[in-house]
């Protein structure tokens, strides 16, 4: 039997990370990689996370079985109006990873007028990294997989089957609900946090000429609130862009709020800024929001080394002899002009507390995680 063939286009964190998904239950399918950026797809051939790299969209489209958009959403609503007049398997399953679903859908309407099977899906797990490099197979572990599927779709719950299938290998919980349902709760959950952090980074620039301290002292909460400020730009352009209703609304209220605020502040009104924070903390306090966060978080390791030329080589000298896979590694500010905090980022949990144990029998380096 001919083996199932997978086109997944725009490679980076979200599409390599489903390949991964999709090879782990689907052994015998043929990946092909769609990408722009040609380093792209050379890493995922090398990383095994491909089988072939191709320009042919079309082609490919027309001889695949699944293909799956996980490009920046507008290029997504682009191909999806193009594909229309191609010639695809009447078989085939198409699907999407965009982080909006409202114009993906209404994309997708005249392949849906022509019988092709279409379900819009986010993956609501990711990272502020971009990438295949940062691809791994567990990343939507746990995580919600939200699914809008068409609901003229004639045998709309064989298509979700079908879905649910492929995307086995995910381990995520999948979640039908409505593209307008979807795009409300995601805007007000992850679109206007990124806004807001964005936000906040950029009231900073202005700020640290002035206070060059600042950035040095830029800690705790600051970096809590602003990790997702260093997602990729055209993505988010994308998610604003298409989500564009629904962020009005929720910046306005977000105004609002502020406008309040500043009255509070500038009447000196103890009373309502107690209330302000308190509410915020009853809200905050009662969310299922677990220690790890909704989305996994990538795991990092902490090491304070001396400031010498050959200290890294030395520390992953010592996880590549235990065969301990590093998927990022980046060197911190240093601390007091003494230590430098090395920080070496892993797959998993299992990774982390191997490398670990490892650099402390080795070593007399300090290392902690969160
Ligand atoms: N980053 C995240 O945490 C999440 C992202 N998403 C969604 O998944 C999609 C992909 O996101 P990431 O993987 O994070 O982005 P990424 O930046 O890591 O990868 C996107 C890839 O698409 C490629 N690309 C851009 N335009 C293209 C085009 N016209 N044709 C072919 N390739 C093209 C880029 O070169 C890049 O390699 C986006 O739609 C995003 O909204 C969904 C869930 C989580
Ligand atoms: O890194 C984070 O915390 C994210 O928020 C990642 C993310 C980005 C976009 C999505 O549509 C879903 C998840």
């Amino acid at each position: 039997m001919e083996k199932k063939r997978v086109v997944i286009i725009g490679l980076g964190l979200i599409g390599g990370s489903i390949a991964l998904a999709i090879r782990k239950k689907h052994p015998a399918v043929t990946i092909i990689g769609i990408d722009l950026d040609q380093k792209q797809l050379k890493i995922a051939c090398a990383l095994g996370i491909i089988d072939e790299a191709s320009n042919e969209i079309k082609k490919e489209a027309e001889n695949a079985d699944l293909i799956v958009f996980s490009c920046p959403v507008k290029a997504t609503e682009t191909f999806l109006t193009q594909m229309v007049s191609w010639s695809l398997k009447p078989t085939v399953l198409v699907t999407d990873t965009g982080s909006t679903k409202g114009s993906i859908m209404d994309a997708a309407a005249g392949l849906l007028a022509k019988g092709i099977h279409f379900i819009g899906a986010h993956p609501m797990a990711g990272s502020h990294k971009s990438g295949v490099q940062a691809a791994k197979v567990d990343l939507f572990e746990n995580a919600y997989y939200l699914i809008t599927p068409a609901d003229n779709q004639p045998d709309s719950q064989a298509v979700v089957e079908e879905f649910k299938q492929w995307f086995d290998g995910t381990a995520s919980k999948f979640l039908i609900l409505s593209p307008a349902e979807h795009d409300q709760i995601t805007g007000m959950l992850s679109h206007l946090p990124h806004i807001i952090a964005a936000s906040l980074v950029n009231q900073t620039t202005d700020f640290s000429v002035k206070y060059p301290l600042a950035k040095r002292l830029a800690a705790g909460g600051f970096r809590d609130m602003t990790r997702i400020a260093s997602s990729d730009p055209t993505m988010w352009t994308d998610i604003l862009l298409s989500n564009n209703q629904v962020l009005i609304q929720l910046v306005t209220n977000w105004r609002d709020e502020m406008s309040q605020l500043l009255e509070m502040l500038e009447s000196n009104d103890s009373k309502a800024i107690y209330h302000f924070f308190d509410q915020a903390k009853e809200t905050r306090d009662a969310m299922p929001i677990h220690k790890e966060g909704a989305l996994p978080a990538f795991f990092d390791l902490f090491i304070d080394v001396p400031d010498y030329p050959g200290v890294i080589s030395e520390v992953t000298g010592y996880l590549a002899q235990e065969k301990i896979s590093v998927i990022n590694l980046k060197i911190l500010e240093t601390r007091e002009e003494i230590n430098g905090i090395l920080q070496l980022t892993f797959q998993n949990q299992e990774d982390l507390k191997q490398a670990k144990s490892c650099i402390q029998k080795n070593s007399s380096y300090h290392c902690y995680n969160k």
